[in-house]
């Protein structure tokens, strides 16, 4: 299981190790800079029968100190070392200032400027300025060599750059890039056009080739826009894992320190083979695998999907293809009169029921076979609609809701939260996330200009308490929450990365895929992580060139791969 951390609970892990006497802070900067340098040899492994030039950027915390270890480690092996620093000698902290001392025995360390550092080329640059200690954005000459780095100036780096934990001016709790508070919108790079309305352009820039983590990947590095500018993330372990384990993160046992509950990234493929991982479980493919040996299609549920009207049926057959591929035992389509004869015409395996406002769902309802409800994809904005959406709600269903069905309540949200239950999931991108919790979303656009900054995690996990169910926040950094605080990521980013899965008509097919497996039953947490972790994969099995009517059909293939869901 991949943990996520944020950058609190990643301390409160190194301070519980080292106050329990069985390590230090020294030697866990040593095994830092060590990873780090393990990872550039595997990154460039040309490089290690080959020394080169590095510029080494060290900052004013431990992140500096790493620096001065990689410094050492490098220069061993007979590298080209030039170390830059940011920040007063005197006030680093005592284990940087140690490794800063062990460096200046026998070498130098000039004070960092873009000038001193645009006066030679260099292989490598290591980024060692600011990692989980960054608490405003970055200022001065730090700034100016960083920008320069990244391309910001013109010139860029970033191939040959090399991050240690975050790339400088990242916050690992948000994934978002700090920035000054606007003169007027946005980050200055982008004020020249002054044309964003709300907050401001996500950064797209590339900031490092690599950047090397450690213990555990943090929530920074797979949301927002950590993604875009850290290259790539290695993880290195530093031997942590027993304090992390025994006093971190799981559910149940957090030290004070560690409040938030446990988070997990989605989406590692070698994990996801081997089926005695506990977390598999989590994701109830170990419950359903037991279920499908005596199962059939009045086991696996009756799913019932709400179709909008003439003309606007295609959403709803997508949600419904998707539930029925992902292995509910039944599906059936409600829809309209004037809307039969087109559904008719597409449908086969699906079932048709006519189903004409508020009143007939209820009586449709009644058939307690009906085990779960998705309504919203082309359901539309009529004035009755907020009627369906009432009468499932009031059922008392499994229901997912999607589309038109939290639009429809848009500046009403309240309405909604009174009636949804445990038992629903709620499917927002990011336009329906601000129609139903503008608050939270005027807080996800302003501007970053502390850390750690608010994120996408804590918005849903918000949301989801709000809205006392499950809520999947829609995106390539899709988070799900639930509303005792369990959180995912499931990230479509770095190697899962597809961006075709951006596709009309895909989101619809997440929604019955969820609704698929609540009708086999998994609860809606493990509903939403799983489908969110299957819609990626059949992307990424499928390739370039996807349409939503593929994903469903991707599905039997993914399944068999991955020896789940039988
Ligand atoms: N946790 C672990 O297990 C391990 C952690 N390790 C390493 O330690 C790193 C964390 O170290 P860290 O806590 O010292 O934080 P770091 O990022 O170096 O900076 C803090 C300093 O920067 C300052 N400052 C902040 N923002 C600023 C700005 N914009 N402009 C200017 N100054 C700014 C801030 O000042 P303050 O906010 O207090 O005013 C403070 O002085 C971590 O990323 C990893 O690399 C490994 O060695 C071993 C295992
Ligand atoms: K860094």
């Amino acid at each position: 299981m991949t943990e996520l951390l944020t950058a609190a609970q990643m301390r409160a892990i190194e301070q519980a190790a080292i106050a329990s006497g069985e390590v230090t802070g020294l030697e866990l900067m040593e095994r830092a800079g060590q990873g780090v340098v393990e990872a550039i040899f595997e990154e460039w492994p040309e490089y290690e029968s080959a020394p080169q030039s590095v510029a080494v950027l060290c900052g004013p915390g431990n992140n500096g100190g790493d620096g001065f270890v990689v410094a050492r480690l490098l220069a061993g092996k007979g590298w080209t070392v030039k170390v830059f620093l940011y920040g007063d000698p005197d006030k680093l902290p005592a284990d940087a200032r140690t490794n800063y001392e062990i460096w200046l025995a026998d070498n130098q360390v000039e004070e960092l400027t873009e000038r001193a550092f645009r006066k030679e080329p260099y292989s490598l640059h290591i980024d060692a300025l600011f990692g989980t200690g960054l608490s405003r954005p970055l200022e001065g000459e730090a700034f100016n060599v960083a920008s320069h780095m990244s391309g910001r100036n013109g010139d860029d780096y970033s191939d040959s750059v090399v991050a240690i934990d975050a790339p400088s001016g990242l916050c690992l709790d948000s994934g978002t890039v700090l920035e000054e508070a606007p003169p007027s919108l946005g980050h200055p790079i982008f004020d020249q056009q002054g044309q964003e309305p709300r907050g401001r352009k996500p950064f797209q820039d590339r900031f490092a080739a690599l950047t090397v983590t450690f213990d555990s990947p943090k929530f920074g590095h797979f949301v927002n826009e950590g993604p875009s500018v850290c290259g790539q993330v290695v993880v290195k372990d530093i031997g942590l894992e027993q304090w992390r384990v025994l006093k971190g993160t799981k559910p149940g046992t957090p030290p004070r320190s560690l409040r938030l509950p446990h988070s997990v990234l989605l989406g590692e493929r070698p994990l996801v083979k081997d089926r005695r991982k506990p977390w598999i479980s989590r994701f109830g493919f170990v419950r359903c695998k037991k279920a499908s040996t005596k199962g059939h299609k009045y086991t696996h549920g009756h799913a019932l999907v709400l179709s909008g009207g003439h003309g606007k049926t295609g959403a709803a057959r997508l949600a419904a293809r998707g539930a029925l591929r992902i292995g509910a035992g039944l599906v059936t389509v409600g829809a309209p009169r004037a809307a039969m004869m087109e559904n008719a015409c597409q449908l086969t395996a699906i079932m048709l029921r006519q189903m004409d406002g508020a009143d007939e769902l209820r009586t449709l309802l009644q058939d307690s076979r009906f085990n779960v409800v998705c309504l919203g994809p082309g359901l539309g904005l009529a004035a009755d609609r907020e009627g369906l959406v009432l009468e499932v709600l009031q059922a008392n269903r499994a229901t997912v809701l999607d589309a038109d069905a939290l639009t429809q309540f848009e500046d009403r949200a309240e309405a909604l939260f009174e009636v949804l239950h445990e038992n629903c999931v709620l499917t927002p991108h990011g336009g329906e996330f601000a129609r139903l919790f503008p608050d939270l979303a005027e807080k996800l656009n302003a501007p970053a200009t502390t850390g750690p900054a608010y994120s996408k995690v804590d918005a849903t996990r918000e949301a989801a308490k709000r809205a006392g169910c499950v809520v999947l926040f829609k995106g390539p950094d899709t988070v799900i929450a639930a509303p005792n605080g369990l959180c995912s990521v499931n990230s479509a980013h770095y190697d899962r990365s597809a961006p075709w899965l951006a596709t009309a008509g895909s989101g619809d097919v997440l929604a019955g895929f969820i609704t698929g497996l609540m009708a086999r039953g998994l609860d809606p947490m493990q509903a939403a992580e799983t489908a969110a972790y299957l819609h990626v994969e059949c992307a990424l099995d499928f390739g370039p060139g996807l349409i939503a009517e593929d994903l469903p059909e991707q599905i039997p293939a993914v399944l068999r791969r991955l020896d789940v869901l039988r």
